[in-house]
């Protein structure tokens, strides 16, 4: 069994006690321990050079009891079905964790945008779609943005579902452009929602943040508003990486050089005391370790070494099952991925209800809801973290799952 299988199994092991805390039988776990759907699609795609490449796509759909799926869709040669499977189960965690009416679904095709033009990645964008269309749609499962995705490539796929759907094609997908029913405070809501989870861990670990040393993998959506907000609250920023390299520098980064330069100098190398692999990165002296790019990072391999007190999961899967039990022996505090990275489809959910109801926020009433949810759901998870000595993830997941087995057993379906 690969790695990526035990991005499932380890899921299963944690929704099953988490069930368990929440006094269910064996027949809900039977019913939640797989999506309900998982579509396997190939795109025909013309390539600039006049061929046609096929690409593989998948969309899982894990349980919609609790309203209709939703989750990203991702782009990255690494894709497998088994990683998709996982992430929809852990949408449908998150979406309970912010308490918000969905259940978890997931995409991904199997594809390198690095390597491919504007042309073709829309045509990937837009075939992705005509082959999932039988089951997507703004009340079955809701598309966004994920890794290597972005609003771009939302426009194009709402523009290709409009195509066979005039009526109100902006509610099906999120993390679109503004112009096109986009919601304000989108693009950075997962760097938001990390954010706050690290003040609340900060402020129980007692690290104030202008004394925070923070490392952050990955430099994407996710990680490089991360890094900006995190600096603009006076924590020194002393790693950054890309899938290339990782940056170093115990006196701190400067982010706005970074972030105005990254185009022309690549990640900057210049301002490194040293260029080390992403693997060195995760090691690093620090406070706070903020994994924002891939899953299975932090491995059994590995964790003796980390030596952060805050590991903060902006990443999907970024941490083992058995690296959480080495880290958590050594009294780091983890702040899981289903609870770290819901701010995004905590905003998307905001995208959603203004594209239905045609009347759109301000960013700052935006933020002060994603703000609230986040801090309510950190609390409720340290807090019974805390009450019942257990973990942080198995917290998340008890909490998380709540939403779903309810809706299960309330329409009967187990
Ligand atoms: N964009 C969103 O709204 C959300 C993203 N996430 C998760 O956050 C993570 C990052 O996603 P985004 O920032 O959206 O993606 P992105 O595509 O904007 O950025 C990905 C980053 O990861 C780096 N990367 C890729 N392969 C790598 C490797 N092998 N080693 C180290 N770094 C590597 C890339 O260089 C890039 O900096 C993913 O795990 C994603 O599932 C979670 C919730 C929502
Ligand atoms: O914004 C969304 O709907 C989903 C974001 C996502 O894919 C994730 O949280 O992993």
């Amino acid at each position: 069994m690969g790695e990526k299988s035990n991005l499932i199994t380890s899921t299963q092991k944690i929704i099953h006690q988490a069930l368990d805390n929440l006094g269910y039988d064996e027949g809900m776990y039977e019913l939640i321990k797989e999506p309900l759907r998982v579509l396997k699609v190939r795109i025909p795609v013309e390539m600039d050079d006049g061929s046609t490449k096929v690409f593989t796509g998948y969309r899982a759909q894990h349980n919609d009891a609790a309203g209709p799926t939703k989750g990203g869709i991702r782009f990255h040669p690494d894709v497998t079905e088994d990683e998709v499977v996982a992430l929809s189960m852990w949408m449908t965690l998150k979406a309970g964790i912010v308490d918000i009416p969905y259940g978890g679904g997931k995409g991904g095709v199997i594809c390198d945008p690095r390597v491919m033009s504007t042309r073709e990645l829309e045509g990937v964008a837009r075939g992705y779609v005509r082959a999932v269309s039988q089951i997507v749609g703004p009340t079955k499962d809701i598309p966004a943005p994920d890794v290597y995705t972005n609003a771009q490539v939302m426009a194009w796929m709402m523009d290709e579902y409009s195509v066979k759907n005039s009526d109100d094609p902006f509610q099906f997908i999120t993390g679109k452009p503004i112009s096109v029913g986009g919601s304000k405070g989108r693009e950075t809501a997962t760097a938001m929602g990390a954010v706050i989870c690290v003040e609340q861990a900060m402020e129980k670990r007692g690290i104030p943040i202008e004394e925070a040393r923070v490392v952050v993998q990955g430099f994407g959506n996710a990680g490089s508003y991360i890094s900006k907000m995190l600096y603009d609250k006076g924590a020194k920023i002393v790693g950054i990486s890309r899938s290339s390299r990782a940056l170093y520098n115990p006196e701190g980064i400067d982010i706005d050089y970074v972030l105005d330069n990254r185009e022309k100098v690549d990640l900057a190398d210049h301002m490194a005391v040293s260029v080390l692999s992403n693997e060195e990165l995760l090691e690093l002296d620090c406070d706070v370790l903020i994994p924002a790019a891939i899953a299975n990072q932090v491995t059994e391999l590995n964790a003796e070494r980390i030596k952060a007190d805050i590991i903060c999961e902006a990443a999907n899967g970024p941490t083992t099952e058995e690296a959480t039990r080495i880290l958590t022996e050594k009294g780091a505090l983890i702040i899981p991925d289903v609870l770290a990275s819901a701010g995004g489809v905590t905003v998307s959910y905001f995208e959603w209800v203004q594209n239905k109801q045609g009347f759109y926020w301000e960013e700052d009433e935006i933020q002060e809801l994603l703000e609230k949810k986040m801090k309510s759901a950190f609390d409720t998870i340290y807090d019974l973290h805390e009450a019942r000595n257990m973990d942080m993830r198995l917290a998340a997941y008890t909490v998380g799952i709540k939403r779903t087995s309810e809706a299960v057993r309330f329409r009967g379906w187990a």
